[in-house]
């Protein structure tokens, strides 16, 4: 990226051409932007809005555009074209001609005359002659897919998994922003302080209905207050805060938390042990290390030793029985966290899913003899995929005779989202509007 000043939409459009390339993750790419192009304010929010709905949106704007492109497109034409289709359809308060004129001048700077002609030409007869509609896509499950804009494969998957409805249910949801919610640092301050807090500085709030250290964040961005670094709490989703009470931590626990970076999790479970005991944090490289312990002074946390190591080989740093919790929070195809990472629908494959099982069955497996005899492991992901969540889960179990699923101690709010008879939670983005989790629990005999 250049460093000319840029306006919102410019700006987005080279986000969208690294994340097409596969430069980074969506987040990553625009706080990069954000920064160097120093946009503020209200700017900020719309370039958000372009780029994360650009890229949910983008099979269904591809549907609507493909009638009007005669030829092949460069990329980042065709990139134009759909960030500007989606603010034509999506975004109100912008009028089309004043999304045309962006369009076009973006085209001026980056084209030659022809494709200034070919952006103007195509939007200016969308604008005229409408968009064709979905329901000339007879198939149910295509429609689906092109209607919420997740590939084909993925539907197909989620449907032979858990049923239409629940599939459709799922993809509907995936477009939706997610509320920011926020874990209150209980060895700082107290949820009711930090509401009024939140409060005066002019956020609007709520306690959370599903974990009682959590608010949601209903205007503003937490990120932005000072309480954020004071330590006060931590931006963290209220399916991700699930998983520390699911560890049933007591004061003096010796922790290992396996896939720990950026280091959620683990500032939740040194919160909870309040001072005491510790938690021994690994992730495999030392900027990920760095953010954990960045983290965990923040947060005021004494409590926590993060070390860079690959979990699949802890067994030849550590005792075996050396902890009495342990932490798989594994590496996973991510597809629970679709509205806040959009672009992993595209990238992802069903051989990654293979892969990834083979990584998180050999976390668990190594990590399995640290583990006293009575000890609780958990493991858990941020996925809605089955065979990475229950069949993994399954695979360890039937690998390790030494243990046996444990039942999950989890907020009230959640039981009913147990599964019945199988000792797991599987929590769908639709469900309450967290992100979809995945937590198990094994007892070491
Ligand atoms: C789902 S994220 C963890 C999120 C974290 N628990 C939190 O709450 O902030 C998975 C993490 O596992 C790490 N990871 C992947 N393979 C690993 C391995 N073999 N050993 C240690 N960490 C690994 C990744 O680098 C990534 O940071």
């Amino acid at each position: 990226m250049n460093k000319q000043k840029k306006t919102v939409r410019e700006a987005a459009l080279d986000v969208l051409i690294a994340i097409d390339q596969h430069q980074s993750y969506s987040n990553l790419l625009l706080n990069q932007v954000i920064k160097k192009y120093q946009i503020t304010g209200p700017d900020t929010g719309l370039l958000t809005e372009i780029v994360y709905g650009t890229i949910q949106r983008k099979m269904t704007l591809d549907y609507y555009l493909q009638p009007f492109i005669k030829k092949k497109l460069e990329q980042w034409v065709h990139i134009l074209l759909r960030l500007s289709l989606y603010q034509m359809i999506y975004l109100d308060k912008v009028p089309d001609r004043a999304i045309i004129f962006e369009a076009v001048e973006i085209a001026k700077k980056r084209g030659h005359r022809g494709i200034v002609g070919l952006v103007n030409g195509i939007l200016r007869s969308v604008q005229r002659e409408g968009l064709r509609s979905l329901d000339a896509i007879t198939d149910p499950v295509e429609k689906l897919s092109i209607e919420t804009s997740h590939p084909l494969w993925l539907v197909r998957r989620w449907i032979d998994q858990y049923g239409f409805e629940k599939a459709k249910a799922m993809c509907e949801e995936n477009l939706l922003a997610p509320v920011q919610t926020v874990r209150i640092n209980e060895t700082k301050t107290n949820r009711e302080e930090v509401c009024s807090m939140l409060e005066v500085e002019g956020f609007s709030v709520e306690v959370s209905p599903i974990i009682s250290e959590s608010i949601r964040i209903l205007k503003g961005n937490a990120a932005n207050s000072d309480l954020y670094k004071k330590g006060y709490y931590s931006i963290q989703d209220e399916s991700s805060m699930a998983v520390a009470y699911a560890l049933e931590i007591a004061p003096n626990m010796a922790v290992l938390d396996a896939c720990a970076a950026p280091g959620g999790k683990t500032g939740h479970i040194a919160e909870l042990l309040k001072g005491t005991g510790k938690v021994t944090s690994l992730d495999l490289h030392p900027h990920k290390i760095k953010l954990i312990k960045e983290n965990a002074s923040r947060l005021g946390l004494n409590n926590i030793d993060a070390l860079v190591m690959d979990s699949r080989h802890s067994g030849d740093s550590f005792q075996s029985e050396s902890f009495d919790r342990i932490l798989v929070d594994a590496p996973c195809s991510g597809l629970g966290v679709l509205r806040r990472k959009p672009d992993i629908k595209y990238s992802k494959t069903d051989e990654d899913i293979q892969s990834l099982r083979e990584v998180q069955l050999r976390i668990l497996d190594a990590t399995a003899s640290l583990l006293k005899k009575g000890g609780l492991l958990v493991y858990s992901t941020c996925t809605v995929d089955l065979e990475e969540n229950f069949g993994t889960a399954a695979a360890f179990l039937e690998l390790h005779e030494d243990f046996e699923s444990h039942a999950l101690t989890l907020p009230t709010a959640l039981s009913h989202f147990i599964k019945e008879g199988s000792n797991t939670i599987q929590i769908f983005p639709q469900d309450f509007g967290g992100d979809g989790f995945f937590i198990s629990c094994f007892r070491k005999k």
